[in-house]
């Protein structure tokens, strides 16, 4: 059992325990007296987790709702949200009232958002399912819905007042969901945890071992807290964790979100990492160790998509401001530094063979 404590303009804990999904009331009530509240899934999560949740609320005397969507990226856009919102409004919950965002990133953004704004605000819980809501979007306070011109392009900056991680839950998630998760979980190895690359060289995160998934969640959520609490409105430093994104979000966009975050991230940290052992900064036995590390996980590491392309698509995200953008690039083995660039030297950074 793990308790972090996330310091930002609303602070809260991520506890990290087995089978916390069967005594969330212990959690909850002391935040939130009994009370309407919405839980927000999708339709892979609802099945497995949703009735325990809501029972135990219940007992407990809250008032629950439940919105379901159909799982899967392309859900997390404006329409999505605007029917959560209507829902919401239906059943007349007030700004006192609660949301339980139940499931992976898409729910956990999505729902999120919904909190944000919803009477221009309501508090909202995480509960993370998947391997990748655990380690990094149920924390920190980022929510959005994407636009067809990219990636989590409306959205807001609100705290949840708690997240709840039942590591069990990972048992359930599809193999190809686990080595998603595990792509944003490399990338922490890459902002100053050389020995969780390490480890992870050693010892592959396997879907059936809890210990070890439970201590990488602790750590990842960690490094995380330890960013955020320190630029939680991304002025810079927290610029850090896009690592592998700036190609990533293209790499999504451009298949139609056929290729999942985890998965886009780790070709994204792919091409840094060749650009980097082009530019010197880390050697060629590191580079070969880092793909292996992505091919251990069964992350790819390619991608046919274009440099121009890539590139297009990348100068619009938001980290492109002017004729310059800025990037995360590897500075040695288990580090990186932000550098801004212009736009015409982007496409030096997709290297796709050394
Ligand atoms: N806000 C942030 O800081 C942040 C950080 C990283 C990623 N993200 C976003 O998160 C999203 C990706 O999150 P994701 O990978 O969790 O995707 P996801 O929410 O689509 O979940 C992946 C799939 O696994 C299923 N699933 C989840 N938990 C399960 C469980 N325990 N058992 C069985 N099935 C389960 C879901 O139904 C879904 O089909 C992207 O939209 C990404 O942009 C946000
Ligand atoms: O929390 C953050 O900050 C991150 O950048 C975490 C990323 O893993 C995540 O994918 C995030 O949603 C990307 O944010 P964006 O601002 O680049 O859309
Ligand atoms: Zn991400």
């Amino acid at each position: 059992m793990e308790r972090i404590h996330i310091e930002a303009s609303t602070s809260y804990k991520v506890i990290i325990e087995e089978q916390a999904l069967h005594h969330i009331v212990q959690y909850i009530q002391p935040l939130k007296s009994p009370r309407p509240t919405i839980i927000v899934s999708d339709d892979q999560v609802a099945p497995l987790y949703i009735t325990r949740i809501k029972e135990q609320l219940e007992m407990a005397g809250y008032t629950v709702y439940t919105y379901i969507f159909p799982h899967g990226e392309t859900e997390k856009n404006a329409h999505r949200l605007l029917d959560l919102v209507e829902y919401m409004a239906q059943k007349a919950l007030t700004r006192k009232d609660l949301l339980i965002a139940l499931g992976g990133g898409v729910v956990g953004d999505l729902a999120g958002f919904a909190a944000a704004t919803y009477l221009r605000g309501i508090d909202y819980i995480q509960i993370p399912t998947s391997l990748l809501a655990a380690v990094d979007s149920s924390v920190g306070g980022k929510t959005a819905v994407n636009l067809s011109a990219g990636k989590n392009l409306w959205g807001a900056f609100k705290q949840p007042i708690l997240v709840l991680c039942d590591p069990t839950t990972i048992k359930t998630l599809p193999a190809e969901e686990f080595a998603n998760g595990c792509g944003e979980i490399i990338k922490y190895g890459m902002l100053g945890y050389p020995e969780l690359l390490q480890d992870l060289q050693t010892n592959p995160l396997q879907q059936d071992d809890l210990p070890h998934i439970e201590a990488v969640i602790a750590l990842c959520v960690k490094a995380k807290a330890n960013i955020v609490s320190q630029d939680e409105h991304e002025s810079g430093l927290r610029a850090l964790l896009n690592f592998g994104h700036t190609f990533g979000h293209s790499i999504e966009q451009l298949s139609h979100f056929a290729i999942k975050h985890g998965m886009a991230v780790s070709i994204g940290m792919a091409l840094m990492m060749r650009a980097a052992y082009q530019q010197g900064a880390i050697d060629h036995t590191e580079l070969t160790a880092f793909l292996q590390l992505l091919t251990n996980h069964k992350l790819p590491i390619h991608t046919e998509f274009t440099a121009t392309d890539l590139c297009h698509v990348a100068l619009h995200d938001k980290k492109s401001q002017g004729n310059t953008i800025t990037i995360i690039r590897p500075t040695k083995w288990g580090s990186c530094e932000l550098l801004t660039i212009p736009h015409a030297d982007l496409p030096h950074y997709v290297v796709k063979e050394v």
